[in-house]
């Protein structure tokens, strides 16, 4: 694990996107491709200052959600619809809303989980993911993706993409991918500031508290914490 300290948020942006960058164009070079997978909250207010920065070819990436809340794309949780509004056809970046693989809407949440691990296995040899990338936030209480301290979808080692229809951070309905996936991928990275995360940054790294974020181990990929100054101040030589 490599665990990267900055003075502030604007270099945890800049050290988000550089690592980005260079994974994507190894994987372009290699793949021809990039297969990312993206959070929201704070980490896609990272990308949307971050990512018009990087020199890359966008046409090869192909952009999943770790997770989604199911309410429709213009409603402000939507994470599609932060993207959409802050990245998609912004004159400085070529992302295009082709680029993003949604998620299915005006159905289920099983339904669409389903639809969601469809999509993302039929893009991977034998439909067993292997994502280049994927960019985690942690909530203040260990949560990653929409996984949850305490709740069932944590043990959840069959699907790709899990429904929950109780998340306690509302909206209530998401769909989020499992640690069967998380822990599949090449490079999985979280990047998060501010001393508001610094208690649980020091329960996951330091004390290894049982929690979704310190559950985050990909087993054949590297696995990287960015954080500020603020954020780390509970970490030893900080
Ligand atoms: O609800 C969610 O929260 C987490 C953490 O968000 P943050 O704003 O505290 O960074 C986020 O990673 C996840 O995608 C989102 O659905």
């Amino acid at each position: 694990m490599s665990i990267i300290v900055t003075q502030d948020r604007d270099e945890v942006i800049t050290k988000l996107t550089q690592l980005i960058a260079h994974t994507a164009n190894v994987s372009i070079e290699k793949n021809g491709t990039f297969y990312l997978g993206v959070s929201g909250g704070s980490v896609a207010t990272f990308l949307s200052i971050g990512l018009p920065k990087i020199t890359t070819d966008f046409e090869k990436w192909k952009i999943f959600f770790c997770d989604e809340r199911l309410v429709p794309v213009d409603n402000p949780d939507s994470t599609f619809g932060f993207y959409k509004k802050h990245l998609i056809g912004a004159s400085n970046i070529a992302l295009k809303e082709s680029n993003f693989v949604q998620v299915l809407q005006g159905v289920t949440a099983t339904e669409a989980a389903s639809d969601y691990a469809r999509k993302i296995a039929e893009c991977f040899p034998n439909n067993d993911p292997k994502f280049d990338m994927l960019l985690l936030g942690m909530g203040p209480d260990g949560h990653t993706c929409s996984l949850f301290p305490g709740h069932p979808l944590s043990e959840d080692t069959t699907r790709l993409v899990a429904a929950i229809t109780d998340s306690p951070k509302p909206p209530a309905e998401r769909i989020t991918m499992t640690f069967r996936v998380i822990n599949k991928a090449k490079n999985c990275v979280f990047a998060m500031c501010g001393k508001e995360k610094a208690d649980m940054v020091k329960r996951i790294l330091v004390d290894k508290e049982d929690l979704p974020s310190t559950r985050v181990k990909p087993t054949s990929g590297e696995l990287f914490w960015i954080v500020d100054k603020e954020a780390a101040q509970f970490l030893d030589n900080n």
